[in-house]
C-alpha cells in the first residue's frame, strides 16, 4: 500500500536555523540494499533463537568473520551510509530501528503498521518492554518532523504498558501533536492491536533545540 504522506507543514529550512543536528537526507538505494537488511533482520531472529549444535555455532562464525571481513573496508560515518536513510524500507533501512512502515504522515499526525519479531522477545512470548520506548520515540521524531515544529529532541518519554504486546502479529501505532508551549512540543500516542485494544500509550515532551546545542 502507498503511504499518504502530506508534507505542507514541513518546514525545509529548519535545519539552518539550529545546532549540530545534522540533516538527513534520503538514500538512493540499489536493488541489494532492502533484501539485504531483511536477510539481516532473520538472522537476528536466528541469533537469538535457535538451538544448535556447536559445530554448526563453528560454522555459522566462519561465515559471520568472512562476511565481516567482506564488510569492514566500507565502514562510513554517520549518514554516509544507506541504513537509517532508505525511507522506502520498513525501519528505513536500519537494524536499530522497527522494521515498520509509515502508512500516514501529515501535520495533524503519523500512522505506521509492522509487528514485532523473535528478536524483539522480551518473555512468555512478548514483545520486551525497551522495544516499545525505541518505537515511540522514533515515531516522536518524525511527529515533529510532520509537524513542522522546529527540530527537537525527546526531553521525556512516559510508557504505559497497558496489556501484553505479541510477537509476529500485525500492529498499528499512531500520534500526534498534542498541545504546543514555547519550545516544548507535548506528544501522545497508542500502540493497538487490529482488535483496536491499546497495548500501550505514551506522553512524549520534545522541546525545541537551542542554536548551539547538538
Ligand atoms: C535540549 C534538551 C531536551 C532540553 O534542554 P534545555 O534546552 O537546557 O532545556 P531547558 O532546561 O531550558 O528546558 C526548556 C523547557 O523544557 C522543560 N523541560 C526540559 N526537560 C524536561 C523534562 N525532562 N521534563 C519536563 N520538562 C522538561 C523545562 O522545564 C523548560 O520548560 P519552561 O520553558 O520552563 O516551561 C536537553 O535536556 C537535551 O539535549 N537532552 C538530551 C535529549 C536526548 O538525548 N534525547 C534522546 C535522543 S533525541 C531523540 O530521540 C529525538 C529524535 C528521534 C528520532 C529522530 C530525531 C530525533
Amino acid at each position: 500500500m502507498k503511504p499518504v504522506i502530506d508534507r505542507s507543514a514541513v518546514d525545509e529550512s529548519r535545519y539552518e536555523k539550529h545546532g549540530g543536528f545534522p540533516k538527513v537526507s534520503r538514500a538512493a538505494i540499489g536493488r541489494n540494499f532492502g533484501p539485504f537488511v531483511e536477510a539481516m533482520r532473520t538472522l537476528q531472529d536466528l541469533a537469538v533463537s535457535v538451538d544448535a549444535p556447536d559445530e554448526i555455532y563453528g560454522d555459522a562464525l566462519a561465515q559471520a568473520e568472512q562476511l565481516i571481513a567482506m564488510l569492514e573496508p566500507y565502514r562510513a560515518p554517520e549518514l554516509q551510509g544507506p541504513a537509517g536513510r532508505a525511507v522506502e524500507l520498513p525501519g528505513r533501512g536500519s537494524l536499530l530501528l522497527l522494521p515498520w512502515r509509515v502508512i500516514e504522515a501529515g501535520p495533524d499526525g503519523i500512522r505506521m503498521t509492522g509487528e514485532f519479531r523473535r528478536f524483539h522477545l522480551g518473555g512468555n512470548g512478548a514483545a520486551h518492554g525497551g522495544v516499545l520506548p525505541l518505537l515511540f520515540d522514533d515515531l516522536l521524531g518524525m511527529i515533529v518532523h510532520y509537524a513542522g515544529r522546529p527540530i527537537s529532541r525527546t526531553a521525556y518519554l512516559h510508557v504505559n504498558y497497558r496489556k501484553i504486546t505479541p510477537l509476529e502479529t500485525p500492529l498499528t501505532v499512531r500520534g500526534r501533536v498534542d498541545r504546543i508551549e514555547g519550545r516544548k512540543t507535548f506528544i501522545t500516542a497508542e500502540l493497538l492491536d487490529e482488535q483496536g485494544n491499546v497495548l500501550a500509550d505514551c506522553e512524549g515532551l520534545m522541546v525545541q533545540l537551542l542554536p548551539w546545542q547538538p
